[in-house]
């Protein structure tokens, strides 16, 4: 066996590491960082950087460990400008768009369908993302969800089932909920490792979500929710009930969903990043801003000792951007999130959402949104000396090099 190749990158201005182990020291001045093969084998002061291969120098610039985007609906093709159009001039989102998606879905060849998926995973990766879920749900048969299960699992890093996304027109919701729980459920098992429902007005009612999420429990997937997007709703108190990893949109909130989020994490030590993990609330700010929804209670759910993820929810009808950058920029501006905890959120914590946060070699893969020993390789180095200047400079092209299980991809 041959060694692996191992990269010091050298002159970092400020390592932000988002690893709650190192607490105060989390952000490191003058820093190095090794690579070997596809981990992190040595942090540490510049000047006490070890022998290597090669030799990366950031000129001074920043270093973060590269964007977990833990919602993304990818797997798509056609085009939705009209509906957004609409929506500039007033109308309000609604979730029957999905339909006019899965026409185009369907209708597109496996070639195709690909071709896109590649393509907007290379754009997301381009801007510093490099570890990313996505998900069906513009399949809605057991044909076609089957299908776009299959191709997003040769392409992302995780995979989510959203065949409850929408009851196909002319389908009884029931009827549908039945083959989302059984048939289709079978069909996409091998390719998923999650299952999601879009718990909402629209959509998929408690009684039906209720029943979605215990199948595909029972079938060994890990669970998220679609919740309180267009309104209160039950959303949130079942992914608290079902123990699920996140809960995402989180736009309208009782006090009692608030509590409900706050009491999961009851177990958990945010400083130290340890403990029994609860529900991460996943806050979508590009999606809010595309729908002109009220930006999720960040700073509310924060406070309350909630773990929030931010992700880009790139999808066709209600975000589309895969730009993290963007999504960090908005916390920090419009929902009053320091640049800190806006990065540990599409970092650590989107990590956190996706089941890959903690230790090295969880379930033979490494843990990621983090920078420690041990840990996949994927790291953002930044056209700017500080991770504030993501907030500072809004919308400038700050991504400098990015690398993606040690292989430096832009
Ligand atoms: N809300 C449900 N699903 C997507 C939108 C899907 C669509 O409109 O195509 C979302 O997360 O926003
Ligand atoms: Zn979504």
């Amino acid at each position: 066996m041959t060694a692996s190749k191992s990269t010091l990158i050298t002159n970092i201005g400020e390592l932000m590491t988002q690893d709650p182990a190192r607490g105060a020291g989390s952000v490191l001045r003058d820093a190095a960082v090794v690579i070997e093969g596809e981990r992190i084998s040595w942090i540490g002061p510049a000047g006490q950087a070890p022998q290597t291969d090669e030799m990366y120098d950031a000129e001074g610039r920043a270093l973060l460990p590269g964007w977990v985007d833990s919602h993304t609906h990818l797997v798509f093709a056609g085009d939705r400008t009209a509906e957004f159009e609409a929506r500039m001039a007033g109308e309000s989102y609604a979730a029957g768009g999905i339909a006019v998606t899965t026409g185009a879905t369907r209708a597109a060849d496996d070639f195709d369908l690909t071709r896109l998926l590649m393509g907007r995973v290379a754009e997301a990766v381009a801007g510093g993302t490099t570890y990313l879920e996505t998900k069906t749900g513009y399949g809605l048969d057991v044909e076609h969800e089957a299908r776009s299960a299959r191709i997003a699992s040769t392409v992302a890093d995780q995979v989510t089932y959203l065949g409850a996304h929408l009851v196909p027109d002319g389908m009884d919701a029931d009827a549908y909920t039945e083959l989302v729980c059984g048939e289709m459920l079978e069909a996409v098992r091998p390719y998923v490792q999650w299952a999601d429902v879009f718990c909402e007005r629209g959509a998929f009612n408690e009684e039906q979500s209720r029943r979605v999420l215990a199948a595909c429990r029972d079938a060994g997937l890990g669970l998220r929710v679609h919740g309180n997007q267009l309104g209160e709703g039950p959303g949130v108190q079942l992914a608290v009930e079902f123990g699920a990893a996140s809960v995402d949109h989180v736009n309208y909130l009782a006090d009692t969903d608030v509590k409900a989020l706050a009491d999961s994490w009851s177990g958990w030590d945010r400083a130290a990043g340890t403990g029994e993990r609860g529900t991460v609330a996943t806050c979508l700010p590009a999606c809010d801003l595309s729908t002109r929804q009220p930006l999720a209670p960040g700073r509310q759910l924060l406070d309350a000792g909630v773990e929030i993820a931010l992700a880009s929810n790139c999808n066709p009808g209600t975000s589309y951007t895969s730009s993290m950058n963007y999504c960090v920029t908005t916390a920090v501006l419009q929902m009053g999130l320091s640049v800190q905890e806006a990065v540990r959120a599409a970092t650590f914590a989107g990590a956190l959402a996706l089941g890959k946060h903690v230790g090295a070699d969880v379930d033979g893969q490494r843990a990621v949104g983090s920078i420690a020993v041990g840990h996949r390789a994927d790291l953002h180095l930044l056209n700017a000396p500080s991770a504030t200047h993501l907030a500072y400079r809004p919308g400038m092209p700050l991504t400098a090099a990015v690398w993606r299980a040690g292989v430096q991809v832009r």
